[in-house]
């Protein structure tokens, strides 16, 4: 008996369109999720297969708000006895955002699987079709099952809270960086590697439901001669919570340290990243978090940082309290 997918559509290249074929340029989120499943011969062979539109947006115009109406709908389709596993296509440029935002406020062991592309659907060699096909076979596989959200592209398959995009054009942009994949895929046929480790879906304390909205949190980067302006601006416009995609293992200039330390003790809760895109910000290294009242954000980059910070914000603003929920998740 086939499992029952659900495709959900948001848009992105995976349904974008060239203006001219053979043209560089297109516009993204063009086809509806029909014309997505059409365009993958044998996908119903995979698995009995239906598709909704939520939204149809270049991922770069992704908010709080449709993250809200996503999850409900997700939660709505993983509490329906009608299906047995989510397929979501999305953009590629906050893909890894809303991975991890689903990861944390859904609590199924059904199988979620967001697939993208980098090339248009219009394209030579469009990559959507063979990445839907991987995340449709993912989604149909007993496999899948408790493993938190999935990304299917390039025939690899990354833990939601691993997975980035590396590079900004070629195919083979999403990586695991500190870890390695969740499986590998080739044509449907999939290996699994070690499940995930962390806090996500049925272990999460957070959720969606009663949220209208989601704290403010801003992220700034870090550079030689930053100043406190943007910090101040920062505050002054209400984040709750700030990023900083620091320069190394989480550094930043002296002033910039001590105005974080000030907003910091007047309760916003401030989290060290890295800019580098890869490794560990582990706590009191060079900067004394202890004292200055910081949370290290481990593994997590600054996009990953700002989604778990937003919703931790939605439980404390100790960051104590913060800082362990960046260990566990
Ligand atoms: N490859 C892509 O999907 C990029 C596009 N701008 C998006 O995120 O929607």
């Amino acid at each position: 008996q086939s499992a029952r997918v659900r495709i959900v559509a948001t848009g992105g290249t995976i349904a974008g369109a060239q203006a001219k074929a053979g043209e560089y340029g297109y516009k993204a989120g063009a086809f509806d999720v029909q014309q997505l499943i059409d365009a993958v011969p044998n996908l119903n062979k995979l698995a009995v297969i239906s598709g909704e539109q939520v939204v149809k947006i270049g991922s770069q115009d992704m908010n709080d708000e449709v993250w809200l109406k996503l999850a409900n709908r997700v939660n709505a389709i993983l509490n329906s006895p009608d299906y047995d596993g989510v397929v979501i296509t999305h953009g590629t440029d906050t893909l890894e955002e809303t991975a991890y935002f689903l990861s944390l406020v859904t609590h199924s062991d059904k199988p979620i699987v967001m697939v993208a592309a980098m090339r248009p659907a219009t394209a030579i060699s469009a990559d959507g079709p063979g990445n839907l096909y991987n995340a449709v076979a993912a989604a149909a596989s007993p496999l899948a099952r408790g493993r938190g959200v999935l990304i299917s592209l390039n025939d690899e398959l990354d833990y939601a809270r691993n997975a980035t995009k590396t590079n900004a054009t070629r195919v083979q942009t999403f990586a695991s960086v500190n870890r390695g994949p969740a499986a590998l895929a080739n044509t449907g046929t999939i290996n699994w590697f070690a499940p995930l480790e962390k806090k996500y879906g049925r272990t999460s304390v957070f959720s969606v439901d009663g949220l209208t909205s989601l704290p403010r949190v801003d992220i700034l980067y870090a550079y030689p001669n930053m100043s406190v302006d943007l910090i101040d601006a920062a505050v002054k416009n209400g984040a709750k919570g700030l990023v900083i995609a620091g320069v190394g293992a989480g550094n930043m200039t002296e002033p910039a340290l001590n105005r974080l330390a000030e907003a910091a003790k007047a309760g916003v809760v401030v989290v060290r990243s890295t800019r580098t895109g890869s490794g560990i910000i582990y706590r009191n290294n060079e900067i004394d978090d202890d004292k200055m009242n910081f949370v290290a954000s481990g593994e997590l980059n600054p996009g990953k940082s700002r989604v778990l910070l937003q919703l931790a914000l939605t439980k404390t603003a100790d960051p104590r309290q913060v800082q362990q929920y960046f260990d566990q998740y």
